[in-house]
């Protein structure tokens, strides 16, 4: 790849250190001499004109030299913010290497440090007092033609739980993903922080902490502010996809109900994890022969993860042609105090539909109120397994091989994140199943050693799924993300699977693969959202000329001069 692009010049007004300053445009010691002298740059630089492939050398160079990951991340987002291109060109060297830092399980840390790392300003932080000039914040953006928000409260980032303000950190890593993976220009990306306060006392108590030092606003209070938010943003940016990230439950699945049927918007840990999950369980049973509908399924954590993952697998085992009361009678869903059945108190509406039936447990023995993971193990025998607790260790030694038990080949997925908060790592999986097992985590874990094989770990994350259908959703402008959309990511992404397909490999893709298989979603999803009515009539080659059109690559172009 050249250091410029092929593309047509683009014309800019910035000059000097105002152009050196802002990083969508920044090329720093690659700016050539005619830009130099057009932009006024005389003296700004040291002399030497260098390539992309140049700086990328340097800036690895110094990326190695930090020994800790929250510091590689820190060196990072630095270049991000000086330098975007430069950025996804290193990115896009080292992704499999460097995904992990900018992305689960190191922007974890970054989340809980926010503001003592603290350096620049990136996306928008809105906080609620800001809530009656939203149109004069939004003008702020740095960032003039939007198309994709992830906006976060904060409140449940990974299994961290409330990390107030923190939580941009996690809008930031997702669109990095959406750029890197899914071609979408960091011109078009924006982060936004809704800052409703936190009631994390840590954060409260720290005076680092640059969040509002205020308990979370109450209920109606928060309800309105998210509203003028959305408001302000259909105003601003009408056909911008927002994606909800990192919610708390009690919020997570009432926004997406109240908006999902009115702007082109999607809750990633309940729709784009229930994409993926699917995608890869479909993907780890046709490795074994077996079919979805075929399984009884367990999750420990009923929360938006798992009911949102439960959801999707009933739609599937319902396609593959069993009754939906079958399907849903295969589901366990496990909170903190066991199983939930139709007897369970309190409830949330998107649980009550995913209780088991008490009739059908009347022959299981079992000690407390209701059944432990592990009774649920020994009495239903399933053949999946999926951990979406935030909880490190739930899935034990004993739960382990009591699963083993019943099922030859059990499929586990501890999916929770960051790593620390995994249900049982892979290793202890694959020690306790003997080695007998299909395996997928939420966050990278290195390929484990059993008996002198090596068991590549497949990262079963939503980030397989958000870039395409992002990248599918500007393609076809489509206006909304229905749930067929989502199914047939799932499925695209099952097709990709190596292991599937060549019964050796990993379960899913490397992530090196992103950028096509994300390609490959946009498509397919896009075709589905023509046939909904949802997006642009195109035909297949125009369709995949837009898709094309869309893909952002870090090259820089260049640049000819407007007068102010
Ligand atoms: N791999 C992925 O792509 C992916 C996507 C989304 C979420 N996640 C992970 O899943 C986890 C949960 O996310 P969520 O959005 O569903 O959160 P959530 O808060 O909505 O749900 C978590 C649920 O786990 C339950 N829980 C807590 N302790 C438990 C215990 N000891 N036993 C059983 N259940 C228990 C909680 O009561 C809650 O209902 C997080 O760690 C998150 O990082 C992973
Ligand atoms: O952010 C991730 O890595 C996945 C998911 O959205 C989560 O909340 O854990
Ligand atoms: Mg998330």
């Amino acid at each position: 790849m050249s250091s410029s692009s092929k593309k047509s010049p683009l014309y800019t007004a910035y000059s000097g250190s105002a152009l050196l300053e802002t990083p969508l445009l920044n090329k720093g010691s690659a700016f050539t001499a005619d830009e130099r002298l057009a932009f006024n740059l005389a003296g700004l630089l040291p002399p030497r004109y260098e390539t992309i492939e140049e700086q990328v050398s340097r800036a690895y160079m110094q990326y190695k030299s930090f020994d800790t990951a929250i510091n590689k991340h820190i060196y990072l987002r630095a270049i991000q913010d000086n330098n975007e291109t430069l950025f996804y060109r290193l990115l896009q060297q080292h992704l499999e290497e460097m995904i992990p830092i900018i992305y689960t399980p190191t922007v974890g840390d970054a989340c809980e440090q926010f503001s003592d790392i603290y350096r620049s300003a990136r996306g928008l932080f809105i906080s609620y007092q800001d809530r009656h000039q939203l149109d004069d914040v939004l003008r702020n953006a740095t960032k003039r033609k939007v198309k994709v928000i992830v906006v976060t409260d904060g409140e449940r980032v990974l299994g961290l739980g409330d990390q107030g303000i923190g939580g941009m950190g996690i809008s930031i890593g997702k669109l990095s993903l959406y750029t890197a993976c899914g071609g979408i220009s960091p011109a078009y990306a924006l982060p936004v922080m809704l800052d409703v306060g936190t009631n994390n006392e840590k954060l409260l108590n720290d005076p680092m902490y640059m969040g509002l030092r205020q308990k979370r606003v109450n209920q109606a209070e928060y309800d309105e502010f998210v509203d003028l938010f959305i408001q302000a943003v259909k105003r601003r940016w009408p056909d911008a996809i927002i994606q909800f990230e990192d919610f708390a439950q009690p919020n997570a699945m009432p926004l997406l109900q109240r908006y999902r049927d009115k702007i082109c918007c999607f809750n990633d840990d309940i729709q784009g994890t229930a994409a993926v999950t699917v995608g890869t369980l479909l993907a780890a049973c046709r490795s074994k022969n077996a079919k979805l509908s075929e399984q009884k399924v367990v999750f420990v954590g009923a929360g938006s993860a798992g009911c949102g993952i439960a959801e999707q697998v009933i739609s599937q085992m319902v396609a593959e042609g069993i009754s939906e009361a079958q399907a849903r009678s295969q589901i366990y869903m496990i909170d903190r105090f066991g199983l939930l059945t139709d007897t369970t108190p309190g409830l949330r509406d998107f649980q009550q539909a995913l209780a088991q039936s008490s009739a059908a447990i009347t022959d299981w023995s079992y000690s407390s109120e209701f059944p432990s993971l592990l009774d649920v193990m020994n009495c239903a025998q399933p053949g999946i397994l999926i951990g979406v607790s935030g909880q490190a260790g739930l899935f034990t030694e004993p739960v382990v091989r009591a699963m083993k038990k019943g099922c030859a080949m059990p499929i586990i997925f501890p999916l929770s994140n960051p790593s620390r908060q995994v249900e049982a790592t892979p290793e202890q999986v694959i020690n306790w199943t003997e080695g007998d097992v299909i395996i997928a985590t939420g966050s990278p874990f290195a390929p484990v050693a059993y008996n002198g094989r090596l068991y590549p770990i497949a990262q079963c994350n939503n980030s397989y799924i958000f870039p395409g259908i992002g990248l599918g959703v500007i393609a076809s402008k489509a206006r909304l993300i229905s749930d067929e959309m989502l199914r047939e990511a799932s499925k695209t992404l099952a097709a990709a699977s190596p292991k599937a397909n060549n019964g050796e490999g990993g379960l899913l893709p490397a992530f090196t693969e992103l950028s096509a298989l994300s390609k490959q979603i946009a498509f397919n999803v896009a075709k589905v959202a023509m046939q909904q009515g949802l997006a642009l009539e195109l035909d297949d080659a125009m369709l995949q000329q837009k898709i094309e059109d869309n893909f952002w690559l870090p090259q820089y172009r260049h640049y000819k001069r407007v007068s102010a």
